[in-house]
């Protein structure tokens, strides 16, 4: 892999301070500056050859496109849905993230929020700050024997399956991706999301947001539910539809929801926060010492070893990919783009295949991994 010269990196959030460190300990300049607006944002970053954010910049268009010396954005989490990455690869920046370094935490918000809201928690505590002891208003339900319809089996959704079995609940799911032997492996059996919204006691959602995701639960899916039925979101803001949310809460088709997400982060319509039925936090999934820790290493780390041509891990957009690694190995990344395109063909049909064989012909290059 050719190597990329990266001199200075701008840090624009609250990142674990292993990641300034780690940088610098490479010879790497870093200044750190949160809160930045739009305008600020484009006038500093002219000046750096690295981005490293969380959630909270907007890293769109306008910004990279202003970004002359920009050459890599570094999403110290998961979801990169506040970064064009399509702009970013337009331009030649790569676009990585540290996948895995919060699930543990993001999973375990997401247990949290369904407790709290079988047991009403955080309504009682409230009441108890006022000064009352009120028994009878929040009598809970049990989660054990319960149903759990958990949409997208990814790594998260994973965790909180495993985490929820314990209590005794019953888990089912949907993901177009995930085999359904492989979910059926920890205890997740998996449908269409017709059969799972009148199944469930509680549903909680682990997709990335996407056009496909946007909207997932909204006044068609609520009224397919059962009534009464509880939602989660950990994931993003959106896949929810919030205004069809309000609408379920309103009605009581909706019995209780756990946002950790909101479509605008701090959300300006209050109505949902608001609402006595709904329990709220300000995006703290990965608001944890150890999630923190984690990310800000990896993302620090995954850089350094990318600027020593070492290996480029993490990276979310592959076309650039193939202007940063080697001839031979451009064989190989035209191959796994034509897989892939065979792949998300079959996993667009109604039943997603469950397996697929791959057979190869000719002779091997003796290149077998894309790493290095
Ligand atoms: N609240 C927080 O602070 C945090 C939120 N997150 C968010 O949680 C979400 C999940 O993260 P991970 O589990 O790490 O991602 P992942 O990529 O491991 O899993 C996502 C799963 O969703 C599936 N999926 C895609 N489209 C779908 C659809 N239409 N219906 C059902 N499933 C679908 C994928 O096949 C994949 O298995 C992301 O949106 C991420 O940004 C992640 C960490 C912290
Ligand atoms: O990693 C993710 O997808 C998250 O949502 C976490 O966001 P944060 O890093 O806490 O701003």
């Amino acid at each position: 892999m050719a190597p990329i010269s990266i001199r200075t990196v701008l840090i624009s959030e609250s990142v674990d301070p292993r990641c300034r460190a780690i940088l610098e300990e490479n010879g790497i300049r870093v200044t750190e500056k949160q809160n930045m607006k739009k305008d600020e944002l484009i006038a500093e970053l002219k000046d750096y050859d690295g981005l490293v954010v969380r959630s909270a910049t907007k890293v769109t268009a306008d910004v990279i496109n202003a970004a002359d010396n920009l050459k890599i954005i570094g999403r110290a989490g998961t979801g990169v849905d506040n970064v064009d990455v399509d702009a970013a690869t337009k331009k030649g920046i790569i676009v990585m993230n540290t996948p895995s370094g919060n699930t543990l935490s993001a999973a375990e918000l997401t247990c949290a929020l369904l407790m709290s809201l079988s047991r009403n928690v955080p309504q009682a505590v409230m009441s108890m700050k006022q000064g009352n002891w009120d028994r009878k208003k929040f009598m809970g339900s049990e989660l054990y024997g319960k149903v759990l319809g958990i949409v997208g089996l990814g790594r998260i959704g994973k965790e909180v399956a495993s985490r929820m079995q314990s209590f005794g609940m019953k888990t089912i799911g949907y993901d177009p991706i995930t085999p359904v032997e492989v979910s059926a492996s920890w205890g997740v059996e998996q449908m269409s999301l017709d059969q799972l919204w009148p199944q469930c006691d509680y549903i909680t959602v682990h997709t990335p947001l996407m056009p496909s995701t946007v909207g997932l639960l909204n006044d068609e899916t609520f009224a397919k539910c059962k009534k009464g039925v509880k939602v989660v979101n950990c994931a993003r803001g959106g896949i929810i539809d919030e205004a069809a949310l309000l609408r379920a809460v309103e009605s009581g088709q909706c019995g209780g929801a756990g946002l950790d997400v909101f479509v605008e982060e701090p959300p300006k319509d209050r109505n949902l926060v608001d609402h006595p039925n709904v329990i709220s936090c300000p995006h703290l999934g990965a608001s944890t010492k150890e999630a923190q820790a984690r990310c800000g290493q990896d993302i620090a780390l995954q850089i350094v070893d990318m600027v020593k041509g070492k290996s480029l891990v993490g990276a979310v957009n592959a076309n650039v990919l193939a202007s940063t690694f080697s001839q031979e190995s451009h064989q190989l990344i035209k191959l796994g783009e034509a897989i892939g395109a065979v792949l998300q063909s079959c996993t667009a049909s109604q039943t997603p295949l469950s397996q697929v064989h791959v057979i190869n012909q000719g002779e091997t290059t003796g290149l077998t991994s894309l790493d290095g």
